[in-house]
This record gives C-alpha cells, structure tokens and sequence, in this order.
C-alpha cells in the first residue's frame, strides 16, 4: 500500500467552489498517476476534510455536476421565469449567453485586458474570449476570439473549467474556460477592439491586475492556477 501525504503535494481544502474544482482536478491527476481506483476519491476528499457545501455548488443546491455552477436556488428560478409569463402566457425567454474565454500562458504569465464599455464587467480585467457562434466548436470559438480580439495565434488549446453565472437576475452567462499556448512565441498582442479593451499585458499570477473580473476574481481566490491544471 501507498500512502501519499496529499498537503505536501500542494493539496489542501479549498476555500470556495472554485478551489474544490482545482484540488479535485489535482486529485484524479494524481490518483491516475497512483493508479487509484476512482471511487477512492470521494474518500479521499473527506479524509481532507473539504466539507459536503464546499464540494457543492455554493449557490446552487440543485446542480451537484458542475462546481462551479452558480445558479441560484429553485426559488429565484422559478420568480426569473414567472417574469417571462404575459397575460398568462409564457413568453419566449432569452437563451443563457454562452462564451469561451482563454487563458494564454506564456511563460509563468497570462495575458489580460480592461474592459470597456459592455455591460458585465466594465472597467475590470478579463481574459480574451467572447460568444460561441453556430455551429462552432469550442477550439475554434478560442482560436477565432482570441485572433479578432489580440491578433495572436494560439495552440494546443485544453478544457479547464465552466463557470455557470446568473448577473441582476437577467443576465445567464455559461462560460467555458480553456487554457492555450502562442503559436509563435515572438509574437505580441495587439488591441484589435479598442472599443471594447484599454489594451493587452501580460500579468503572472503573483501580480494579477485589479480590478479582476468577478468570477475569474473567486476563482483565483480560491486557489485556480491555469498553470498547473494537469489531466
Ligand atoms: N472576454 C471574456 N468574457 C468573459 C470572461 N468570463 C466571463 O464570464 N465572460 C463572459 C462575459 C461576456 O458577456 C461573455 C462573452 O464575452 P465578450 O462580451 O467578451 O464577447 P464579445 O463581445 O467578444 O463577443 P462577440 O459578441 O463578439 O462574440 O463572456 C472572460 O474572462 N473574458
């Protein structure tokens, strides 16, 4: 039998659901490294004592799947769509906007821009990404979002996380974030959109602009490190 000391290998109870997504994404990485049977983990993560709520999405009791889904409870769903109701009849709701955004590591950095004049996340510093269209995968939502916005060519593009975020009740934004590596590493961003971005810098995670963007903002907070991720 093996006996892994999970704290000296970086892992530790998570603040939030973000952090509890991350420590359990270290988790199967290393029990697959261990060849440790899956069903251990749940085990595992009580042994570490990351408690039942953490684990849980914090604001969605309905939704065990995804941690970092942060719907409201069934109450407030049911006022958001009773509002969609005229005349007695339901009218067609808005779909939930959904969107890729990019990490792009380069180095120990990552590339962020001030937002402009949008309303979510005005004057704070998000990543580059932008609506999934039609019929798009989520590899060419990155490649072609991050072109329009930077004028970079990224690779080797990997599914990190989703974040599922309701904004002033109206707002639904489903969010798949992705890590990617530069094409050509000479290259640098350029602010394609200056409409929409102050312009693009590369920060490391020991010196992340402020203000952060909410979410990405709980997520580093609670312990998310792009870099590190491994599968
Ligand atoms: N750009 C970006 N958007 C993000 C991030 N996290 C997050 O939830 N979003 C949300 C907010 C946006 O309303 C939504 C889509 O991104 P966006 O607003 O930049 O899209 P865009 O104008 O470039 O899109 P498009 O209509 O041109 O496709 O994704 C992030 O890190 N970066």
């Amino acid at each position: 039998m093996t006996t892994v000391n999970l704290r000296t290998l970086g892992i530790s109870p998570a603040r939030n659901i973000h952090g509890s997504l991350y420590s359990v994404h270290k988790l199967n990485n290393l029990l697959q490294q261990h060849h440790v049977q899956k069903s251990v983990i749940r085990l595992v993560v009580k042994s570490m004592k990351i408690s039942e709520h953490s684990l849980k999405p914090a604001f969605s009791p309905n939704c065990p799947i995804f941690l970092t889904c942060n719907m409201p409870t069934s109450n407030l769903t049911t006022q958001i769509r009773a509002s969609y109701v005229k005349n007695g009849e339901m009218s067609h709701p808005p779909a939930p906007e959904t969107g890729v955004s990019v990490f792009i590591l380069k180095g120990n950095k990552m590339l962020f821009g001030r937002r402009r004049s949008v309303s979510v996340g005005d004057n704070t510093f998000l990543l580059p990404g932008g609506h999934l269209e039609p019929g798009e995968s989520y590899e060419e939502c990155a490649k072609r979002e991050v072109k329009e916005e930077t004028g970079l060519d990224i690779k080797n593009i990997e599914l990190l996380t989703s974040n599922n975020n309701l904004y002033y009740e109206e707002t639904h934004l489903d969010v798949t974030y992705v890590r990617a590596y530069l094409s050509d590493p000479n290259q640098t961003p350029q602010n394609i959109e200056p409409d929409k971005c102050e312009g693009w810098e590369w920060y490391d995670l020991n010196n992340l602009p402020e203000p952060m963007f909410g979410p990405l903002s709980e997520m580093f907070q609670g312990g998310f490190d792009p870099f590190r991720i491994a599968f």
